[in-house]
């Protein structure tokens, strides 16, 4: 048992192989998830995703933003964001992930789903501008979501569910091995928010 009284639940790898996914359940109590969910919603310069893929261009309806240490040029999809500096609310819970995984992180990607019409497609955060093998921890608030896995040779699936205000890290060569995806869902109608902590290697 930890300080908080956790059972060892950080302590079990949700992977068989070839990497490695924690999940830390709620690591804050209901008002204060409401509390940061309230003031997200309101505090950061959400934008609609924009990707080049195929020479097409796409805008997404699922909304994004992008904060850090230092302003990070960021490219995925083709596109380039750049950081912002973090907000208060950013920094109290990047001071708590850090806490709770005693990993430091430099800058945070949140997403914003509307409903369950939003997801994110199969995917690896494998981008050249992340430390390889590097810890990235993601921090769920509003409604629960299904999140899943699946191993880029056997095929093999993995899912959980991830609450409002929880903590959910994947480490060691999860990227490598594993995607990783928010399927949509018919059932869910209420706002999701998403941050991801990461390591962005300055060049
Ligand atoms: O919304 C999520 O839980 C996952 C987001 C994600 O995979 C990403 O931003 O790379
Ligand atoms: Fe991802």
């Amino acid at each position: 048992m930890d300080l908080f009284g956790n059972y060892f639940t950080e302590k079990t790898n949700l992977l068989p192989e070839g990497g490695t996914v924690h999940y830390f359940g709620r690591i804050m109590p209901k008002p204060e998830a409401d509390r940061f969910y309230e003031a997200l919603w309101h505090t950061i310069a959400w934008k609609n995703d924009e990707a080049n893929i195929f020479g097409k261009h796409f805008i997404t309806k699922r909304k994004v933003a992008w904060y850090g240490d230092q302003p990070f040029a960021y490219t995925y999809s083709n596109t380039t964001k750049q950081a912002l500096p973090w907000t208060t609310e950013l920094l109290e819970l990047r001071n708590l992930t850090e806490a709770k995984t005693g990993t430091i992180f430099n800058s945070c990607l949140l997403n914003l789903y509307h409903s369950g019409d939003e997801g994110m497609a199969w995917h690896s955060d494998d981008e050249k501008a992340l430390a390889k093998n590097g810890v990235i921890a993601s921090l769920s608030l509003g409604a629960e979501r299904k999140f899943a896995f699946k191993h880029k040779q056997t095929n093999q699936t993995v899912s959980l569910v991830l609450e409002h205000g929880s903590l959910l890290v994947m480490k060691d060569a999860t990227q490598t091995n594993w995607l990783h995806r928010l399927p949509p869902t018919k059932i869910v109608t209420k706002p999701r928010i998403n941050l991801t902590f990461r390591t962005i290697l300055e060049m």
